[in-house]
């Protein structure tokens, strides 16, 4: 009755489903909710409508879950994870779950931010989300005017959870100086401003849960840097069998020997079909902005569909010239199957394209967090394109 072994947190629309049927091609691993990817136990679904109760569900039902997936296979040698990609952006839920069980591992998985985010403003508007009360709130937006709309949102509220930061105490300044060494969360060295402006992110699923600095911190602040795991949806595009194998060699589990025609090259919950059942290769996928279409709101020539330069601004998946899709340094191993190495901070005047300037120049600040704890070590470098495309600084290369 110890709880779950390991948790995929996200993040959502990151390419969890995919890794999720990647991981359970291995016997030696099993999920608790029978089969299901996901359980959103503790979290909800992350609606803000959720009427699920965050955090103070009862805990024995939630420990029974993994022994009942042990006993369906009838072994203990079974390690058994929960796959709910609400976890991340849920601020109690890493402290609940630690106290579920302190040696947990967590596996993370982050994708550029502003693809992310307009994956899952589609996701919001197919017909299959209509049971999802946060469409409503979508209707009458296009994702330009959605943008507009809730980065001020998003702005304003993190402008007055800043006012209640306590960074000039003394205590506050030593932890600051940490870093990397001591990283903080919720209930555990937050102070209140941080936990405001945490909230300002968590709840809005569309633009807040592509904020990944502060969620990752939350983690890292109950289960450590070295229980956690971070990856990038670009190198799983670009190498899914040295991802699977990352996580397997990272849970000490017995590689899978994959059938040699397996590739695992196939695309799952995308943008075709948001279901586990229509697996898609990446050449048959629509680009986002495509398959976007009337919902983008104004491309070059102000109308529904979007120019060329438009749609390689939210393209990571290396499906348009120009796109952004690029492999981190730390994890690639370039097995060739095509995936974009191009780094393109590209921009367009359009509608569309000032809308993903301004989300670009809002993430900017938390994507450089990321690459400073990469410099520091705690986590593997994120894909150097992110660094032209957020307008950050390009790594010092070694003198010599
Ligand atoms: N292997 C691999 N590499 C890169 N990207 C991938 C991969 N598999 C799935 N995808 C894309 O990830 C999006 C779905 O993410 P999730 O499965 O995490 O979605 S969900 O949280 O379960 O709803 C969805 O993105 P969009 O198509 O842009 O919407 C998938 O196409």
């Amino acid at each position: 009755m110890a709880g779950p072994d390991f948790l995929l947190i996200g993040a959502q629309r990151a390419g969890t489903s995919s890794m999720f049927l990647h991981l359970m091609k291995n016997p030696a691993l099993a999920t608790v909710s029978n089969q299901r990817k996901e359980t959103h136990y503790f979290s909800g679904t992350g609606s803000r409508w959720d009427p699920n109760p965050l955090c103070d569900n009862e805990v024995e039902p939630y420990l029974r879950l993994t022994t009942i997936a042990r006993r369906r296979r009838n072994t203990t040698n079974l390690q058994v994870g929960d796959f709910s990609p609400t976890h991340l952006h849920c601020l109690c839920c890493a402290a609940s779950l630690r106290m579920i069980n302190r040696n947990m591992k967590v596996v993370v998985l982050l994708r550029d931010p502003v693809a992310r985010a307009v994956s899952k403003f589609f996701q919001l508007k197919q017909p299959h989300s209509r049971w999802w009360p946060e469409q409503q709130a979508l209707e009458n937006h296009t994702f330009v005017s959605y943008v507009e709309a809730e980065l001020a949102v998003m702005r304003r509220c993190s402008d007055t959870a800043r006012r209640f930061r306590s960074s000039a105490s003394p205590r506050s300044r030593l932890l600051a100086a940490a870093g990397a060494a001591m990283p903080r969360g919720w209930g555990a060295g937050w102070d209140m401003g941080q936990w405001m402006e945490a909230q300002c992110y968590a709840r809005s699923s569309i633009l807040g849960w592509s904020v990944y600095a502060p969620f990752l911190e939350n983690y890292a602040a109950q289960f450590g840097w070295r229980q956690m795991k971070v990856l990038y949806t670009p190198d799983m595009l670009a190498a899914p069998n040295v991802t699977l194998r990352a996580v397997e060699d990272f849970l000490g589990a017995p590689r899978v020997r994959l059938h040699p025609m397996d590739k695992l090259d196939f695309l799952f919950n995308t943008r075709e079909c948001h279901f586990y059942t229509c697996p898609r290769k990446r050449g048959r996928l629509k680009p986002l902005a495509e398959a976007l279409g009337a919902h983008a709101g104004g491309g070059a020539s102000g109308g529904g569909g979007l120019s060329a330069a438009d749609a390689a601004l939210v393209d990571d998946m290396g499906l348009e010239s120009g796109g952004l899709g690029s492999t981190s340094s730390s994890t690639s191993s370039g097995n060739g199957n095509g995936a974009s190495t191009s780094s393109s901070a590209s921009s367009s005047a359009s509608p569309f394209g000032q809308a993903v300037a301004a989300l670009r120049q809002f993430y900017a600040p938390h994507v450089q967090q990321l690459f400073t704890w990469a410099d520091q070590g705690v986590i593997p470098q994120p894909p150097p394109a992110w660094r032209a495309v957020y307008g950050l600084p390009q790594q010092q290369q070694p003198a010599g």
